[in-house]
């Protein structure tokens, strides 16, 4: 299905096919960001279901988000990967831009996770989706792409439960020099970040170790009242682990909150990690039922 809509769109564009909003039936809302809205919308030719952000020009301008928002459009269009979220491609009128995305039906990680009765996902359907991230995130850093907000309201999720990673945002093109902009959510910050000091693609494992607690957890792991109590548990690393957490997935998150951050296990080592591997197999035979 998405390949079929991909390729018709990719035709389309390859041929500079003008697209405008009336090659789309405009269904129902998804979802309301900062500056935009999201529908669930109908290609009219394949009758395939894509997503339509519209953005008003203006609202960008105003925030001074323009260059921002052309940075997430020109990344996102040359991400192709079966967990990134695919901006099949753009159109504007004289008020809006429209992004067309890839649908995903299941909507946030985010929602998934905070409506399990516990507030936490069971290990298998954890370990799942941190195979999906690290490879996504894997692929990013080949393409010299670092993408700097993964928390579960940026995962977004298919028909079949799989992860697609959305809002480049604040990713950045990192070619070679380590860059110094502290943005992100601060309880998924690493210590290079909230200390200001330069950093590099590990930034993004950091946060897949706050992701892995928080999916196991249900909170993320440097989380506290204040801002301040927040940043010095985060230059201690200081991480507290509930009884309830098995070991092999103790292992895996202390592998990945380290401060040096070259000591931060590599993106593969996440995909071959023993607790992942043994996880993904159970989430495969639980498949459709967790
Ligand atoms: N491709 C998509 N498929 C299905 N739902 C989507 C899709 N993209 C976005 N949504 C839904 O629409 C909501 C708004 O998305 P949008 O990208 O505008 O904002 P956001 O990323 O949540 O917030 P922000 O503007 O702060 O980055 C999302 O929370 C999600 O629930």
């Amino acid at each position: 299905m998405v390949e079929k809509i991909c390729s018709h769109i990719a035709n389309r564009n390859g041929k500079n096919y003008n697209w405008k909003l009336s090659d789309f039936e405009i269904g129902a809302p998804l979802g309301r960001g900062k500056f935009g809205r999201v529908y669930m919308a109908r290609e009219k030719t394949t009758k395939l279901i894509v997503a339509v952000k519209t953005l008003f020009k203006s609202e960008l301008v105003e925030h001074h988000m323009q260059h921002q928002f052309l940075r997430e459009v020109e990344i996102q269009t040359h991400l192709k990967h079966p967990n990134v979220l695919s901006l099949l491609t753009y159109f504007y009128d004289q008020k809006r831009i429209f992004l067309v995305l890839e649908y995903a039906a299941k909507g946030e990680v985010y929602t998934h996770l905070r409506s399990q009765e516990k507030g936490r996902f069971p290990e298998p359907r954890a370990a799942k989706y941190m195979y999906q991230v690290a490879d996504a995130l894997e692929y990013c850093h080949k393409n010299n792409v670092i993408h700097r907000d993964i928390k579960p309201e940026n995962l977004l999720l298919d028909y079949h439960d799989n992860i697609k990673l959305a809002d480049f945002g604040w990713s950045v093109h990192a070619p070679s020099n380590k860059r110094k902009t502290v943005c992100g959510t601060l309880d998924y910050l690493p210590p290079e970040m909230v200390q200001g000091k330069p950093y590099n693609s590990y930034v993004d494992h950091w946060c897949l170790g706050v992701l892995c607690y928080e999916f196991l957890v249900g909170k993320p792991p440097f989380e506290t009242e204040s801002q301040n109590a927040t940043y010095n548990k985060i230059v201690k690393v200081a991480v507290v682990y509930p009884q309830f957490m098995s070991t092999p997935a103790r292992a895996l998150i202390s592998q990945l909150l380290r401060y040096d951050p070259s000591s931060r296990i590599g993106l593969d080592c996440v995909k071959e990690h023993l607790w992942v591997k043994k996880n993904m197999k159970l989430a495969s035979i639980a498949n459709g039922v967790i």
